[in-house]
């Protein structure tokens, strides 16, 4: 187990990620977001579940923020894919039932958008690896309401603070928290000398305008 606190831990996952190389800049080239914006940067926190010391590192701080603030948590539901090896993590420590939620509903078997069970009525804590527009974890949310249940928050790993993910969050009355994000790398990134001083003019010029990089 990691002995983090939730203070530290914005800056202290997004070391690990820098160092796990989970962070490619590509200005030259952009990456194009399940969004379709296209990005100098992609953060892959799928990488993660590669190391143990790491994972814990977040299910422990997803964990910690579980029982400190939704203690009445039921369900521990994982976003598909990148969401679920980690909400598996989270319902194991807090020996919760799990389940995940597919980006739509199955074409054939049993045609469900929610795998495992969620009862009306219960009360879900949705787990993401990352927010970007937030659209992806925003609709996972909404059909673990659209079956019945109450979504006590969405958490995720790490969010580019963008506003149009918290407004978009704010206008479902749905809450969202995150472990890390997007100030918290470049704080890292700086300090370990991991970007150089022309991606980072890139990255604010990017920052400031998401959607017209590339164009
Ligand atoms: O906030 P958003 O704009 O929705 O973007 C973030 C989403 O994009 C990625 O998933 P992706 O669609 O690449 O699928 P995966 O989880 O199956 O890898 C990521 O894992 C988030 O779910
Ligand atoms: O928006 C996305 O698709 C996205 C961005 C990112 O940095 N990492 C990721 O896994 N997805």
């Amino acid at each position: 187990m990691t002995n983090v606190t939730l203070t530290e831990l914005p800056r202290a996952i997004a070391t690990k990620l820098l160092e796990i190389e989970a962070v490619a800049l590509r200005p030259n080239d952009p990456f194009t977001w399940t969004s379709g914006l296209k990005s100098p940067i992609y953060c892959d926190n799928r990488l993660t579940m590669t190391y143990p010391e790491i994972r814990d590192m977040i299910a422990e701080g997803f964990a910690t923020v579980i029982r400190e603030r939704y203690p009445d948590a039921e369900v521990i539901a994982g976003t598909s894919t990148a969401g679920i090896p980690h909400a598996a993590w989270v319902a194991q420590k807090l020996n919760l039932p799990m389940a995940y939620i597919r980006d739509k509903a199955k074409g054939h078997g049993k045609q469900n958008q929610i795998e495992g069970r969620i009862n009306p009525g219960q009360k879900v804590v949705v787990i993401e690896d990352l927010i970007s527009t937030g659209g992806s974890s925003l609709k996972a949310g909404l059909a673990v309401r659209e079956a019945g249940a109450e979504v006590l928050s969405v958490l995720a790993i790490f969010t580019y603070q963008f506003e149009k993910a918290s407004n978009a969050f704010a206008a479902e009355n749905m809450p969202l928290e995150t472990l890390s994000n997007y100030s918290a790398l470049i704080e890292a990134a700086v300090e370990i000398g991991k970007v150089q001083s022309a991606d980072i003019a890139t990255l604010q010029a990017w920052r400031a305008n998401p959607e017209a990089f590339g164009k």
